[in-house]
């Protein structure tokens, strides 16, 4: 869609009608539309996708009042005050994801990131919502193994023809994932449900249960369970403030339970491959630009010190991470340029686009809107001549002048365009439906960064990748009729449910070793 955009001087938006394949699109690449109509109900297609994957009345695909309670709800778990209180809990789990690294350092073998990446990005979200160690760094578990051929199943458009999607065995293994799912998860709740009922003892909360809350499988437990009160009580609307419920009332409404293992596995879903792509893009571009590694590694030592001393800089002092601009900045670049997810609204018979180059106004209803933001991200027109570029200067609240070299590589800075608005920049959309885990997919990020560019040289390649095949990891396969680069790069994306790294993203990487005299890096096997 970028390239029919591109190719027809679409910037604006335009209709797009693939009939029979789909229902006709609009398609929008101005910020400026996107944010008038980002107010528009999700689409049922949206429903359709999600329910296979994980179950009726996902948060990601709800509309009206429902929706407006759940959000609510969950907001508090998801804001950065909450999330600060479990750095420990991410830099932790980003140690693992470090050991793995050493390790294929070590035995200097071609392997796919993304593989390594969404394993690190799923024990990070099942920590963090359902406050499990799921270590699938360290090997399969019964959640990873549904979970992944959940997402082929339902998800994946380039291996599978019309027949494998209907196919009575295929639709079976679908039933049998979600089930694997629900039995997996739903004991980890009842068993929370169980450990909290024989805490009841005391109105108030122990300091340990403080410590609890901030998980939001106890968010979402207290909300359920406070429903459950305002049923015996005769209230009408569930309640989202957090209520201390009796030891007789822990139960959860069954119709709230299913909901609530629905927004679990939402969360499981929407909020690994995210970001297991974000990390990986962000090496490839790091590596493709070696001034943007040195001056991220400049900003580490200055920050964060010790390269060996990081993990505990990071885990007793959580501040510093908002200290990490230029981090922050290579965060937001990589995700202009690859951003992994987007959205569908359904137009609205009231509801149309005034064009300010023609001065009509056009339908919403009938289509689905669409919003191109991998062609906006990367329109001249609002970034300038650097726009397919990696510049993350760009994002810094004052840009470098053009003689500022920070680093020591003969790659000149290129002069970046600040963002034309606040609104140009949109991987995690904007407005009230905007992604909940914006804040955790970029922390996390950071985090893993702050852990790893010092310590590791991560060399994205394509050269090698046929012996990879059968390796019996999981990766999204271009189409075999399309090797080539796209946009000049060969790591394209390539949509298994999300747009992710094709063939996942193969890599090497190598230790890093500080030349004793002055600060310098070289490489070195593990
Ligand atoms: C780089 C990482 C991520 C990207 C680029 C991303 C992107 C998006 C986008 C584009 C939407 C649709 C917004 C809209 O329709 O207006 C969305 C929604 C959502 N995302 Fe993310 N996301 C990321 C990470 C996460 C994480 C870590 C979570 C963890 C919980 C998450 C959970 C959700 C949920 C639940 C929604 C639906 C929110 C609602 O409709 O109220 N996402 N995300």
């Amino acid at each position: 869609m970028f390239l029919i955009a591109q190719q027809h001087g679409f910037d604006d938006f335009f209709y797009l009608d693939t009939w029979p394949f789909s229902d006709p699109l609009l398609v929008v690449v101005d910020p400026s539309y996107a944010q008038h109509l980002t107010n528009l109900p999700k689409s049922p297609l949206i429903t359709h996708m999600l329910d296979g994957l994980v179950g009726k009345n996902s948060l990601v695909a709800m509309n009206g009042p429902l929706w407006k309670t759940w959000r609510k709800m969950l907001n508090p778990g998801f804001s950065l005050t909450n999330l600060m209180t479990l750095v420990p809990e991410i830099v932790d789990r980003s140690i693992d994801f470090c050991d793995v690294l050493q390790e294929h350092a070590r035995a200097g073998d071609l392997f796919r990131m993304e593989e390594i990446a969404t394993r690190l990005t799923i024990d990070i979200i099942g920590k963090i919502v359902l406050d499990v160690n799921l270590d699938s760094q360290h090997g399969d578990n019964e959640l990873l193994s549904a979970f992944r051929s959940q997402v082929r199943l339902c998800g994946d458009d380039q291996s599978r023809g019309l027949f494998d999607r209907y196919n009575p065995l295929t639709l079976r293994k679908i039933r049998e994932n979600t089930d694997t799912m629900n039995e997996f998860i739903g004991k980890i709740v009842d068993d929370r449900l169980a450990s909290r009922s024989a805490a009841a003892v005391s109105e108030k909360p122990s300091p340990d249960e403080e410590v609890k809350l901030k998980y939001i499988i106890d968010i979402i437990l207290d909300a359920g369970l406070g429903e459950q009160q305002n049923k015996e009580n005769g209230a009408a609307t569930p309640p989202v403030d957090d209520k201390r419920p009796s030891k007789q009332q822990q139960k959860l409404p069954q119709g709230f339970r299913d909901t609530a293992l629905t927004q679990i596995k939402t969360f499981m879903f929407a909020g690994h491959d995210t970001t297991s792509s974000t990390i990986c893009y962000a090496y490839h571009l790091l590596h493709n630009n070696p001034r943007c590694l040195a001056a991220l590694r400049a900003e580490h030592d200055q920050v964060l010190g010790d390269v060996e001393g990081t993990a505990d800089a990071i885990r007793s002092n959580p501040q510093l991470l908002s200290r990490l601009e230029y981090t922050t900045a290579v965060v937001k670049e990589t995700l202009r340029l690859y951003n992994p997810a987007g959205t569908l609204r359904v137009g609205t018979k009231d509801a149309f686009v005034h064009s300010r180059s023609s001065g009509h106004s056009f339908p919403t209803a009938g289509f689905n809107v669409y919003f191109n933001n991998f062609a906006s991200h990367r329109r001249p027109a609002l970034w300038g001549a650097t726009s397919h570029a990696f510049v993350p200067e760009r994002f810094l609240s004052s840009l470098p002048s053009p003689t500022d070299t920070t680093t020591t590589t003969s790659q000149p800075p290129q002069q970046p365009q600040p963002p034309p608005n606040k609104n140009a920049w949109r991987p995690f959309e904007k407005g009230p439906r905007r992604c909940i885990g914006q804040d955790l997919a970029v922390l996390e990020t950071k985090i893993i960064l702050a852990l790893t560019v010092r310590r590791f040289n991560v060399a994205t390649t394509f050269r090698g990748t046929d012996r990879l095949e059968g390796a019996g990891t999981q990766w999204a396969r271009e189409r075999p009729w399309d090797k080539r680069p796209v946009l000049g790069d060969e790591a394209y994306q390539v949509r298994i449910g999300i747009a992710k790294p094709r063939q996942g993203m193969p890599a090497r990487v190598s230790m890093v070793e500080r030349n004793e005299s002055g600060g310098g890096r070289e490489s070195v096997r593990g």
